[in-house]
């Protein structure tokens, strides 16, 4: 079972370094179908996840967006007929932090 979703965020200055790939390889294999991509170089983990319709995918945009200002972390959202991409890194890191695992893991509990 993972820890990720039960989990504070981490936001002390000493830990801002953005993880290496395999470390965060390892975290994703504590989450269901989340991959590490690539995007104009930076690192990012990404979810697309699927709905009936558009207002189904609307309404879960809209609960991953509470989710974000609550935590002060937000991620890349696009919403499409039946579908949400979810992208979570951190902007002032230019790469992906434990942190993004952490809200990763607190998107998926949103189901
Ligand atoms: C001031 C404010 O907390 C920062 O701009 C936050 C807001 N949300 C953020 N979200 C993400 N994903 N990365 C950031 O670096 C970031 N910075």
């Amino acid at each position: 079972m993972s820890t990720l979703p039960h989990e504070s965020l981490n936001t002390s200055d000493s830990a801002a370094t953005a993880m290496d790939e395999e470390a965060i390889e390892e975290l994703l294999d504590e989450l269901q179908e989340w991959t590490l991509k690539h995007v104009d170089g930076i690192s990012r983990v990404e979810k697309r996840y699927h709905f009936n319709d558009f207002a189904q995918a609307l309404h879960f945009t809209n609960k991953v967006g509470e989710l974000a200002e609550k935590a002060g972390h937000h991620p890349a959202l696009l919403t499409e007929w039946g579908k949400v991409t979810v992208s979570w890194w951190s902007h002032s890191l230019g790469g992906v932090h434990r942190n993004d695992l952490i809200m990763a893991a607190r998107t998926d509990q949103l189901l």
